[in-house]
């Protein structure tokens, strides 16, 4: 299994190309299942969970191409399964998202109930609700979601009880199907969500309001394929960021948006960083200095976004003063906490808040994490230690960051994969 080493590296320096975000591409190419003309995707990162993701719509017998320069191509007119297999779903939830789009299109759906994960239990009784209010009848037989609908979807009213990114995906591209209009209420308002209905937008769907908590759908007949490039990754961009501020560095993020990132800006700046920012690029400068420790709660977009709270406990773990980091979205997202005290941190957890007394230097040590962001925190860890850190189990951030060493590298940070 691979592992990544990381030594001791300076002020991380210079440019980085940022990727295509994970969290838009999965349900960008989950959408390809209701165009009925090809559909081109484009700055798909290179992820294990787009890997997964293709190999998903291949097992439905949709045609898929992973062409050059991060292009994707997919054409369902050979489609005819409908059933997510558990093997896919089991390794990776957002397997869930095929199911509004195979039921708007072809009324019916087989998917693995994903199960809990490492950060939660993670249930999707919102998506199953809000796909009931469209007329569909939805059971549970052997681990599997069996959808059917008769005829075609029916717009609907619906409330969402709690803000679910991936409830209001799902619902988003079953209602662009759907027979008349569809009212999501407490929609979740991610830019990935924002960039998902541009792309329904741009295969004929009618929408309005992405991005606000109220989105109104006007189903139509039938959608086509387009071309269709994904936004910048927000979370690959304020990794990297967190990572030069916690080794007091200057980089620029390229090919990065920084108006999806306001509320981590926002939080750097309090750290002490300094940010300056054209229409694709950010740059961090610490001006040498320690950062300052930064008093961060986890909630839905605008707000400070869970996918950022790990970094940010190492920033806080080695900031002058004293924090709180309160977890309000996921109720186990601290995985990182007791591997980040193997390192010499100085951190209690109380509940949903971990406390974060801020120390000069960390140790390195061989660490493991059972997530995506805890074990990308244990890697910007790793490059300030004292000595050197090995990263264990780093399938899980192959499914969110590509080339995570090729780009730390590029940066100065000595980071090495070992095979
Ligand atoms: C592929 C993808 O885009 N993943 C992101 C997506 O995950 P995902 O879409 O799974 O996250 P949700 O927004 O749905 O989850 C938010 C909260 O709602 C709860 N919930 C959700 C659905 C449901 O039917 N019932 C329910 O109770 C969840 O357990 C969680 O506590 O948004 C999360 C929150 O920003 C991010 O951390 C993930 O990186
Ligand atoms: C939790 C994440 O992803 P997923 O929803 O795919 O598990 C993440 O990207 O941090």
């Amino acid at each position: 299994m691979d592992k990544l080493t990381i030594q001791t590296s300076g002020a991380l320096q210079g440019q980085v190309v940022i990727s295509g975000a994970k969290n838009a591409a999965l349900p960008i190419l989950m959408a390809g299942v209701l165009a009925e003309t090809d559909f081109i995707v484009s700055n798909v990162p290179n992820l294990r969970d787009v890997k997964t993701s293709c190999q998903l719509l291949r097992c439905l017998g949709a045609e898929v191409s992973e062409l050059e320069d991060g292009k994707v191509s997919i054409s369902t007119q050979k489609l005819d399964q409908y059933c997510a297999p558990y093997d896919l779903v089991k390794t990776m939830r957002a397997s869930i998202l095929i199911l509004g789009p195979l039921l708007a299109r072809y009324g019916q759906a087989d998917v693995s109930l994903p199960g809990g994960c490492a950060i939660g239990a993670r249930p999707v009784n919102l998506h199953l609700h809000g796909l009931e209010a469209m007329g569909a009848q939805i059971e549970v037989q052997e681990g599997y979601i069996k959808a059917r609908v008769d005829g075609r979807l029916k717009g609907a009213h619906i409330f969402m009880d709690m803000i679910s990114v991936g409830a209001t995906e799902n619902l988003l591209m079953a209602a662009a199907l759907a027979d008349g209009e569809t009212i999501i209420e407490n929609a979740a308002r991610e830019p990935e969500v924002v960039d998902l209905a541009n792309c329904l937008i741009a295969m004929g769907a009618k929408i309005e309001g992405a991005g606000t908590d109220t989105v109104r759908i006007q189903g139509v007949e039938s959608l086509q394929g387009c071309e269709y490039r994904v936004m910048p990754d927000r979370i690959e961009t304020g990794s990297f960021l967190v990572a030069a501020a916690v080794t007091r560095g200057r980089i620029r993020c390229v090919s990065a948006d920084p108006g999806s990132l306001e509320s981590v800006l926002a939080k750097l700046e309090d750290a002490g960083a300094s940010i300056s920012s054209g229409d694709d690029w950010i740059e961090l400068d610490m001006h040498g200095n320690r950062p300052q420790a930064v008093n961060i709660k986890t909630v839905p977009y605008p707000g400070f976004p869970t996918d950022m709270q790990a970094q940010f406990c190492v920033l806080n773990a080695l900031a002058e003063g004293t924090a709180t980091i309160t977890e309000t979205i996921f109720e186990n997202r601290f995985m990182h906490v007791p591997e980040l005290i193997r390192m010499g941190a100085s951190m209690e957890l109380e509940g949903n808040t971990c406390i974060i007394h801020g120390i000069e230097k960390l140790n390195g040590a061989q660490v493991m994490a059972t997530d995506l962001r805890a074990s990308a925190s244990l890697v910007i860890a790793g490059l300030v230690a004292e000595g050197v850190t090995t990263v264990d189990r780093i399938y899980h951030l192959d499914r969110g960051y590509e080339h995570i060493e090729e780009k730390f590298q590029g940066l100065g940070g000595e980071v090495t994969r070992i095979s």
